[in-house]
């Protein structure tokens, strides 16, 4: 039973039949949601701990809903996707304030958070609400959100799903106003005139051309020689060729030395001496696991620098009735990766049969216009010296892309010459998000292009846009064939 936590209380583990729970979770994201409801499927007594407030986790309330449902209001005030059709001069609501754009954002996170609330109580599993930590491996108090009642819980296992939180610089003075982090920006009074972005990760990317569509003129600064490293680079550049055309000026090779703010704006120092006037300044240099509440050393554990916790492929750290999972054992840090890692920890755990994760996973990019790839880069490939040829099919040439409004949007397909087996796709422009998982399942099952030329697929759509770059991957196949004979 649940007791009122006693410093230097021992209890007896050697039953498992003496635990209050076979489960507890610590965290409520999408690792922690679908570790719970994973263990109370295999009909275990589990239990999350979160905080009154952060139900559904960084994903539902900070990070990932928020920021799509804001780039879905942003698209569709801004009238952005029909401008090709409508003209450059459309918008559904001219004077856009952040207040509309809140609204949409608002409803949305109020419905997931009831869902996932739903969710868990209909599987039986208890919501403990307030701040968990370890007070041994086996034993968890649970501090309520007020501070003032500490509740005990003992468990057979723990699985941690406590997230991540922004990386703050100790340099920088956050003002909560217009000095923010990527939490902060979801709290903006007003769509600001001027933005600096620090850092061109996914998250910098991201909400910079957000701004940038709604007309704030953006600079986005990174100490790296480029933004979205990871991307195609071709991908990468029409991105860039599209967020310049909206304003956005980018420094990069440039580090931040530090902001100063007044109630006129701010000003971003850089190492090289330049200064950077701006309404406001986010930043989104990384990010940092949440493990500091957790009292790890209780339970013989600890984190890194990054507040990061290690694990092994089973996501069992080094004590072996807790497991980890989602941002807080680092990359790749995703919603999409976290609930996948925590059903599996929880099969680990209770000894249920349990596949691992295929190894071709997507990444879903949402700057306007979006990006999303799998497989392997053409870097990759020439490293490695594997044959390929390059398969592309635009938009402007598929009739779904002239419905659409989408002229810029590309497909590029990476094929192996010999086998003609599919190894990357790269993708830029409307739906990528939604089109790549074709691809990924073609390559998952080790298909080739000739699956794509020989199947036939929807007419009018995108997906049209497979056909055409695997066809014309062929085509140059065939050339180089006929060429050397
Ligand atoms: C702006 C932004 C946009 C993103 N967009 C995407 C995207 O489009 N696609 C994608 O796949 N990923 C995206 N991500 C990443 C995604 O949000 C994270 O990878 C995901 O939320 C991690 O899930 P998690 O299970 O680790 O827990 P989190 O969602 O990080 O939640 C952890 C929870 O643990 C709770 N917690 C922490 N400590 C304690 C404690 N001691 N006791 C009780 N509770 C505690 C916290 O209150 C929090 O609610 C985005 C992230 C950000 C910041
Ligand atoms: N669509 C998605 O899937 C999605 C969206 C958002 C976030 N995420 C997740 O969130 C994670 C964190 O994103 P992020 O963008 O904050 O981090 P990041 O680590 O990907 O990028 C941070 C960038 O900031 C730069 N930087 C750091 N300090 C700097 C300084 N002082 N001056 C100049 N540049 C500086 C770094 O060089 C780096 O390029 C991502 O890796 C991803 O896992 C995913």
């Amino acid at each position: 039973m649940a007791t009122d936590g006693v410093p230097g209380e021992t209890t007896s583990h050697d039953e498992p039949a003496h635990y209050d729970y076979d489960l507890i979770v610590i965290g409520s994201g999408p690792g922690g949601q679908k570790a719970a409801i994973a263990a109370a499927k295999l009909g275990r007594k589990v239990a999350v701990v979160e905080r009154r407030h952060m139900m559904g986790g960084v994903s539902v309330n900070t990070g990932t809903i928020p920021s799509k449902t804001l780039r879905e209001a942003v698209m569709y005030l801004t009238g952005m996707a029909q401008r090709e059709v409508y003209g450059a001069s459309y918008r559904v609501k001219s004077d856009i304030t952040m207040e509309d754009l809140f609204a949409r954002t608002q409803h949305v996170i109020g419905r997931e958070t009831e869902v996932i609330r739903a969710q868990l109580l209909r599987n039986h599993v208890d919501i403990l609400g307030g701040t968990g930590s370890f007070a041994d491996a086996h034993t968890i108090d649970v501090l309520d959100d007020d501070g003032v009642r500490r509740t005990r819980f003992s468990t057979r296992f723990v699985v941690i799903a406590t997230g991540s939180r922004p990386h703050r610089p100790g340099t920088v003075q956050f003002d909560e106003r217009s000095v923010l982090d990527s939490d902060g920006v979801l709290a903006l009074e007003q769509v600001p005139n001027s933005l600096v972005v620090v850092g061109a990760g996914i998250i910098g990317i991201e909400y910079a051309s957000m701004f940038a569509a709604l007309g704030t003129r953006v600079t986005v600064i990174d100490k790296r020689p480029a933004m979205l490293e990871m991307c195609d680079p071709e991908v990468a550049e029409s991105l860039k060729f599209h967020l310049r055309d909206l304003s956005v000026s980018f420094r990069f090779r440039e580090e931040v030395e530090g902001v100063d703010s007044n109630d006129h704006g701010t000003v971003t120092r850089l190492a090289s001496g330049k200064r950077i006037a701006a309404d406001a300044v986010m930043y989104s240099a990384g990010r940092q696991g949440q493990t500091d509440s957790l009292n790890l050393e209780a339970a013989g554990l600890s984190a890194d620098s990054r507040g990061r916790i290690a694990v092994d492929a089973q996501y069992r750290t080094a004590v072996p009735n807790v497991f980890a999972v989602g941002d807080v054992i680092g990359f790749p840090a995703l919603a999409a990766t976290s609930m996948d890692q925590g059903r599996l920890a929880a099969y680990h755990a209770f000894d249920e049969p349990a596949r691992e994760l295929a190894s071709v996973q997507p990444i879903g990019i949402y700057t306007i216009p979006e990006i999303s790839y799998c497989g392997r880069t053409e870097e990759e490939l020439t490293t490695e010296a594997v044959p390929y040829e390059v398969g592309v099919a635009r938009y402007r040439e598929l009739a779904r892309g002239q419905i659409v409004g989408d002229s810029y949007g590309m497909l590029k397909l990476l094929v192996h010459t010999e086998t003609r087996q599919l190894l990357g796709v790269h993708i830029f422009g409307t739906s990528a998000t939604d089109l790549v998982h074709i691809g990924q399942a073609i390559m998952a099952c080790g298909g080739t292009i000739d699956y794509l030329v020989d199947t036939v697929l929807n007419y009018p759509t995108l997906s049209e846009a497979y056909k055409v770059a695997a066809l014309d991957a062929t085509n140059k196949i065939r050339q180089v064939a006929r060429f050397s004979s």
